[in-house]
């Protein structure tokens, strides 16, 4: 089903790849502020480490969940590209840290980013008559020339290429 080719033209070169390291000072009003703010990473895949403080939680049906540390473990997320590029079959999770009023915390994501001049468009072997194109082709540029504007509207920056069904 995954066409290599496709993926390689989006993801080949290794110059999008960052390491972020998220330092988080302990917060006297923890309860009222974000570490991260609910979000959605947008490359392919994203690989976590976090140390054992914990914070990061991801929404599933509709619930914040957390995502507790353990020792050895690492967090795979998938970004949005993968969502477009699946056509919608994988999902990109949204997901925040929480900061603590007592310590601070540390947590290492490895990101694999497509070039900012990739075109990227749902897999031609995914889209059939049945299960037509769920998002419109864009330039990476175009894509991440949205995150203000989808910050704004609370959403991500895909929802601006989902097409009408
Ligand atoms: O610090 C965390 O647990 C999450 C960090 C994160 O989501 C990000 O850097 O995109
Ligand atoms: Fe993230």
């Amino acid at each position: 089903m995954v066409d290599d080719e496709e993926v390689e033209r989006v993801f080949g070169s290794i110059d999008p790849a960052r390491l972020r390291i998220n330092h988080y000072p302990a917060c006297p009003i923890a309860d009222l502020t974000y570490g991260l703010p609910p979000h959605k990473d947008y490359g392919g895949l994203a690989i976590l480490h976090q140390d054992d403080v914990g914070g990061l939680e991801i929404l599933k049906d509709g619930h914040w969940v957390a995502v507790e540390p353990e020792k050895g473990c690492l967090i795979v997320n998938i970004g949005e590209m993968i969502q477009m590029m699946s056509n919608g079959k994988y999902q990109s999770v949204l997901h925040r840290s929480l900061v603590n009023s007592s310590q601070p915390r540390l947590s290492f994501i490895f990101f694999h980013f497509p070039s900012d001049d990739s075109l990227v468009a749902p897999m031609s072997k995914l889209v059939t008559k049945d299960s037509p194109a769920k998002y419109r082709s864009f330039y990476v540029k175009d894509y991440k020339s949205m995150f203000a504007m989808a910050m704004k509207a609370n959403h991500s920056p895909l929802l601006f290429f989902k097409e009408s069904s």
